[in-house]
């Protein structure tokens, strides 16, 4: 077996009269998005066809074909006369990526790969001479021509030959052949076998997708193949098999003639699955955005830690700007910016996906980024919490604002952790990029001495972070029964306009309220007074088990304390538990994690293209597929959409919405898990399949929360007119009518949930009453804690032991 070094480069020796057809394809992400290489260029620098190789194009008796690869981590598959030669996919075995792992030699053609910097003269030189001293010397080369002219028309070649025979050859004998040989029932017991293996063989599906064999079609032509091979096989073809047994060997030998069968009998299917494919096809990004391509953009990157002036420094810019757009990450701080922006007098608009606040004359806008308009010129945008690129489920936006917004100067701001990738899109989009790196105004002090597990030592200006609802009201009841301080609460849950209640009563020192009890919800962008940052625990339900909080994020929390220009600039950060001190220092201490991908999602146009393709198919199914289809290349990957694939399962029931009716409810944001608010979306969603006005069809509740129950109904409550305002946004029109009300209610309920938060002083219940809470679900009743002390323990056992540092900078 010879391996080859890195490869950038491929050359293929091939004897000339070997060579009848080659197929080279290349991608740089996975076997879905293959597609053929088009730069095949022989010696003679003449280009090759990626199908169908011509033979007088090979001038000599060695032909030497080769072709650079795009990327340095492309995959590719080579086919020679219809056989897979050699893919990336058999092995990797250097750490470029794109190594070849040889197949043997068997002289008639290899492939061999160089980097195309320092070519390997060597290898090459030999390879050539491989090549020019054997292949028409070698005894195997002859023996398919000489013998298939010996034997009948069923006998291709000798059973010891049949393996190097070339597959469209064996493929014909088999097409011509009127019978099968008789066989012993013994080996068609085996063939029976190897068929099997073949069917189920996760390598030829995935090969088969080369030639748009689509997964879900693969069993079916497997099947089909086997029939034909049984009906036509000659004897020496089937012992030889037989000699195989079903294994690896034998899947690979089937594969081209498989292959050949395919082309032939299945070429509407192969059509319609390449046009879906086709139709899949979120390569490219850059250029979904004609109008920001055909503009020169400036992007300006603000890259720093938290608390670091990213923000002010880009806000500058948007209120000196004529046209200018703020993309905030959250409804409450696109409200803060909007705030802000207008007290020091630039007239500045509110679009969220729940509202619009025209301001008259204004040429400014803060908006949440996932209402951002392409469409508007701008002369700055700002992209705040550009690292957001990355989020599994939101990341699109960020992505797509930054690709599309056409806008002359784009402010990014954001950690490090995008900077490369955003060089990356800024040179495929043409934009100038100019990066400023900032540091922190004040370093992030860690307190070793923790609260020693006791929240009678937290103070005024502390931050409690909690990781769960739960813990939120645990850890609040526990502070007020026990010590003078009252504490406000931020979490996800709450509406923007309650937690910006909270925010201010704590900031305001007018007030008993001095200590703020937070989840992550915190972490994102807001100024708060915060002394000190303590985290209740380090470890969170993922939506699966309970896993520790990723380093990025607790850096971001922990960034929340010490804001310049508040009444705490310097800034401090510790643990409740003693336990979890030395994981937050080595969160602290970690470099940002360069991300190498960033999230995408289609438009509907790309949904509704991609529809046409398929028929009889419902919507979550449609989703389903195109998660399963689309083709990505190797800097972006596909959000989750889990949670929209639930509304598209609920909303099923509903008849008469059209495809893009249902995307866009599906994009409603409604917590999945709040079931009075499911049940609210799919009761909008029938009144408005039958043209019928939209009603709210709730009432308001009776007063403020006296128990936890009735604070979840609020924010349950809030949840459903939050969707209907939406909604309301993204159907124009009259269908739904009482946005007045809607509007009314929820701010009355919004004030409620404020009162209720002063307050609340009751032991917190649970959404989903009945449930295992995420501690009990298997894997036993674990503290937390102890979590992350075995993460330090294992951490510990991979690194050398390090000194904990009581100053860390973040
Ligand atoms: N040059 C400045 N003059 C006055 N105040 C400033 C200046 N730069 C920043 N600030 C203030 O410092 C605080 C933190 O700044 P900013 O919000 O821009 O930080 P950031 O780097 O965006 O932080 P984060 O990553 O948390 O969003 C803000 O209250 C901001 O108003
Ligand atoms: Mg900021």
């Amino acid at each position: 077996m010879a391996r080859g070094p890195i490869a950038s480069l491929f050359r293929v020796y091939a004897s000339k009269s070997k060579v009848s057809r080659a197929r080279f394809l290349l991608s740089n992400q996975n076997f879905h998005s293959f597609r053929p290489c088009n730069n095949w260029v022989l010696a003679n620098h003449q280009f090759v066809p990626p199908f169908d190789v011509p033979d007088h194009r090979f001038s000599s008796s060695a032909v030497l074909i080769h072709s650079q690869l795009p990327a340095n981590n492309s995959n590719f598959a080579l086919f020679i006369n219809g056989r897979l030669f050699s893919s990336s996919f058999q092995g990797r075995d250097d750490e470029n990526g794109s190594s070849a792992e040889l197949e043997e030699n068997n002289n008639v053609y290899f492939v061999e790969t160089t980097n195309v910097e320092g070519v390997n003269k060597n290898t090459v030189e030999d390879g050539v001479d491989d090549v020019n001293e054997d292949p028409f010397s070698n005894p195997i080369t002859s023996v398919g021509e000489h013998e298939s002219q010996d034997r009948g028309s069923n006998e291709i070649v000798g059973k010891n030959n049949v393996q190097f025979c070339d597959p469209v050859e064996i493929y014909n004998e088999l097409r011509k052949a009127e019978k099968n040989d008789r066989l012993k029932r013994s080996e068609w017991e085996i063939l029976q076998e190897i068929f099997s293996y073949f069917a189920n063989s996760g390598w030829a599906a995935n090969q088969a997708l080369a030639i748009y064999i689509g997964m879900s079609f693969f069993p079916t032509a497997a099947r089909k193949f086997r029939n034909f091979f049984f009906k036509k096989c000659s004897s020496q073809l089937s012992m030889y098999l037989v000699s195989l047994g079903p294994c690896d060997v034998a899947v690979r030998f089937l594969f081209p003639i498989f292959v050949e069968y395919c082309i032939e009998e299945y070429p509407d299917e192969i059509k319609r699955f390449r046009s879906m494919i086709e139709s899949a096809d979120l390569t490219k990004p850059h250029t979904w955005f004609p109008f920001a391509r055909a503009m020169k953009r400036r992007i300006i990157y603000h890259c720093g830690p938290t608390n670091s002036g990213k923000t002010y420094n880009a806000l500058q810019r948007f209120m000196e700007a004529k046209k200018g757009v703020y993309c905030s990450p959250l409804r409450l701080l696109a409200m803060e910016v909007f705030d802000k922006v207008n007290a020091l007098g630039v007239y500045c608009s509110l679009h969220t996906g729940q509202e619009k606040k025209n301001v008259p004359f204004s040429n400014h806008v803060a908006c949440t980024v996932e209402m951002v308009s392409s469409d508007e010129l701008y002369d700055v945008a700002v992209i705040d919490e550009i690292q957001m690129m990355a989020d599994p489920f939101r990341g699109y936006a960020w992505t797509r604002a930054l690709l599309g917004l056409k806008a002359d100067e784009i402010h990014l701001c954001g950690d490090p952790s995008v900077l490369n990738i955003v060089r990356k899109i800024c040179s495929d989009t043409g934009d100038e990029l100019i990066e400023h790196h900032y540091g922190r105004f004040k370093p992030l002090v860690v307190e070793a001495k923790t609260l020693l597990g006791d929240l009678r030592n937290v103070r005024s200006g502390d931050c409690v972070v909690a990781f769960s609802r739960r813990e939120i009201f645990e850890v609040k009841l526990a502070i007020e029964k026990h010590t003078k301080h009252r504490c406000s609460v931020i979490y996800g849950a709450l509406p923007p306009e309650t937690r910006r209640q909270q925010a201010n009563l704590f900031n305001d020192q007018d007030n008993e309220f001095d200590v703020l009890v937070a989840s992550d919800a915190v972490g994102m962008g807001l100024n708060l007074n915060i002394r000190r940052v303590v985290f209740n625990s380090l470890s969170k339900y993922n939506g699966d088990k309970i896993v520790p909080v990723p380093a990025s994020q607790v850096k971001q929390i922990a960034g929340r304390a010490g804001r310049r220009g508040s009444r705490y600039p310097d800034g401090l950060t510790t643990t409740l538990h003693s336990d979890d001190l030395s994981y937050l220092i080595e969160c602290l201490k970690q470099p940002f994690e360069e991300v190498k991908k960033v999230g995408l999602f289609p438009f509907f146009e790309q949904v509704e293209l991609f529809a046409g393709q398929l028929a009889d198919v419902t919507f979550p199914q449609l989703l389903e597929k195109f998660g399963e289809n689309c083709r990505l290349d190797g800097s972006y990957f596909l959000c989750r959409h889990d949670h929209i694939k639930k509304v598209a399962y609920m909303l099923e029931k509903v008849q008469g919405l059209s495809l893009e009716d249902r995307f866009n409810f599906c994009f409603a944001p409604v917590n999945i898990r709040d079931p009075k608010a499911m049940y609210h979306l799919l009761k909008f969603a029938s009144s408005y399949s039958q043209k019928v006005p939209v009603g709210i069809a709730m009432g308001m509740p009776k007063g403020s929360a006296q128990n936890d129950s009735e604070l979840l109904d609020l924010e349950s409550r809030h949840q459903v007119l939050s969707v209907y305002l939406w909604l309301s946004n993204q159907f124009k029109g009259e269908t739904f009518p009482y946005v007045k009300k809607a509007e009314a209610m929820a701010s009355e309920i919004a004030n409620l949930l404020g009162q209720s938060l002063i307050q609340a002083r009751w032991k917190p219940g649970s959404r989903q009453a009945g449930k295992p809470r995420p501690q009990q679900q298997k894997g036993g009743c674990e503290k937390p804690s102890s979590l992350i002390r075995r993460y330090i323990e294992r951490r510990k056992e991979n690194d050398s032991p390090q000194e904990c540092s009581e100053k860390v900078a973040v």
